[in-house]
Formats: structure tokens, sequence, C-alpha cells
């Protein structure tokens, strides 16, 4: 474990299914998250990438192995307690969005503040405040359903960021869009990793997300099989002109 991690995964093991259906989906990991990098988690299909999360994510709770996010192990919690963790550690986006369609953007974002004892003027005002970090300061009151995907997804990260979370957790966030809206995402995955100290992992098959990886572990059968790091800067010049592009499109 690094000092400065924050979330600490040691020798996971995650068994799903049973007797003859029994699979080992992850199988042995040990990872570390520390803050103010962005690490994509790359792998064929079925080789442990969601399940991997999932645990991370503390929505599944491994069959052996530990697990410490914040310098508090996870072991032997129960269900409520990692609720709290994931309540005051994690954010999720998804590569469906997950928004609620009958509520607006601002609204969108304000549950996820509501669910952590968040209200009223500081719930709305923090709203905003994320909406228009991901550049959306001009959509407050537009429903999902009067927003392209990308801009759906920007809902969804400014949802997963209200709360201050140290680490923030993708499965496939740019699989549904197109390229432009792609690299826009994966701009404010970086831009969030960078600027606000925050741990984020990304699932995804994506080479397009590539350029923006401080680092890339890549996971075969449910083992890490290998770990490269992006040399410092790699990306820097794609992130200037894509986050130009993406206020030109806000
Ligand atoms: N509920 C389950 N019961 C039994 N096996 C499962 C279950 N869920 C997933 N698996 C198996 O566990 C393995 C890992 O699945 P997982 O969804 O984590 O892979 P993945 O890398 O995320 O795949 P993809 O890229 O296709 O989403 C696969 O072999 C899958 O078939």
């Amino acid at each position: 474990m690094t000092t400065s991690s924050v979330l600490h995964a040691e020798n996971v093991v995650k068994e799903l299914g049973s007797g003859a259906g029994l699979v080992v989906a992850v199988k042995g990991v040990t990872l570390d998250l520390v803050p103010g990098e962005l690490t994509l988690l790359m792998g064929p299909s079925g080789s442990g990438k969601t399940t991997l999360l999932s645990i991370l994510g503390c929505i599944m709770k491994p069959t052996s192995g530990t697990i410490r996010i914040a310098d508090q192990s996870l072991d032997g919690l129960s269900a409520e307690e990692l609720a709290k963790i994931r309540r005051d550690h994690i954010g999720f986006i998804f590569q469906s969005y997950n928004l609620f369609p009958t509520l607006n953007a601002l609204e969108n974002v304000r549950i996820a503040l509501d669910v952590r004892g968040v209200k009223g003027f500081a719930a709305t005002s923090r709203s905003e405040e994320v909406l228009r970090e991901v550049g959306l300061g001009h959509r407050l009151t537009n429903y999902p359903g009067n927003l392209s995907g990308g801009e759906q997804q920007r809902v969804a990260v400014a949802r997963a960021i209200a709360s201050s979370p140290s680490i923030v957790l993708a499965d496939e966030p740019t699989a549904a869009l197109d390229s432009e809206n792609g690299h826009a995402v994966m701009s404010l995955l970086s831009r969030i990793a960078k600027e606000q100290s925050r741990s984020v992992l990304a699932v995804t098959h994506d080479p397009r997300t590539l350029g923006y990886a401080d680092r890339v572990v890549r996971i075969e059968d449910g083992r890490i099989v290998g770990e490269e790091r992006r040399p410092e800067g790699i990306n820097a010049p794609e992130i200037t002109d894509l986050t130009k592009r993406r206020k030109l499109h806000a």
C-alpha cells in the first residue's frame, strides 16, 4: 500500500454463481488508487472488469481479500456501513448515464446530495456549481430527454462529483458516445482527477480514452497482467484542445 493511497485492494478474489456454474471472476487482484490520477482498467469481455469495479465501489463484497478506503478496512462491515462508505467516498458514472428521466439536470444532481443529507439552498447552489463546472450552466432545467448523450453524461459526472468524493468510478463512460463527446467526457474526467485531486478509475474498451490516462491497468481472466504509466504531459495538448471545444459547445 502506498502512503497516499485512497483505496487499497489486496489479493481480492470474487466467486460468482455456484455449483457447476461457479466462476472465479476476480483472482487475487492487488491495486492502489492515489489522488490526482486517472486510471484506466482495460481488458477483454468477461475478464472481470465490472466485477472488480463493483467490489472497489462497495457494491459487492469480495469472497476473500481486503479493501481499505481512506484508511478504513471494509472487512466485516454490514451492508449499511458499506453504503455509508460508498456515500462518503465514492461517485459512480455509468455507460447509460442512469439519470432520472422525470427530473431535470439540476434535480438529477440535487438528488445525489439529498441522499447525503444536503438539502435546501446549499444543495441547489452546489448542484448549480458542479453543473457549471462541467459546462452545463445553461442546461440546468433541461430534462434528460432534451439533452444530447454527451450532455447527459456530463450531468452524470456532475452528479458523481457533487458530494466531493475522493474516488470516482466509471463503467464504460464513453461507450455510448460519439467521438467528440467521448473525448469531451474523458477530458472532463482527467480534469476532475488533476484539478480536484480525486482518484478516477474508468473501466473501458475504448482506445480513444488512452491518451487521457495517467495509468493503464490491464486485466485478463480475473488477473492483473500489466500496468503502464503514461508519460507526464502526453495528453496535455489534446486536453487543452478538447476543453476548448467543449466550452464552445457548452
Ligand atoms: N452473476 C454471475 N454469475 C456467474 N458468473 C458471472 C456472473 N456475473 C458475471 N459472471 C462471469 O464473471 C466473469 C467476469 O464478468 P465481468 O462482467 O466482471 O467481466 P467484464 O470484463 O466486465 O466483461 P464485459 O467487458 O463484457 O462487461 C465472466 O466470465 C462472467 O461471465
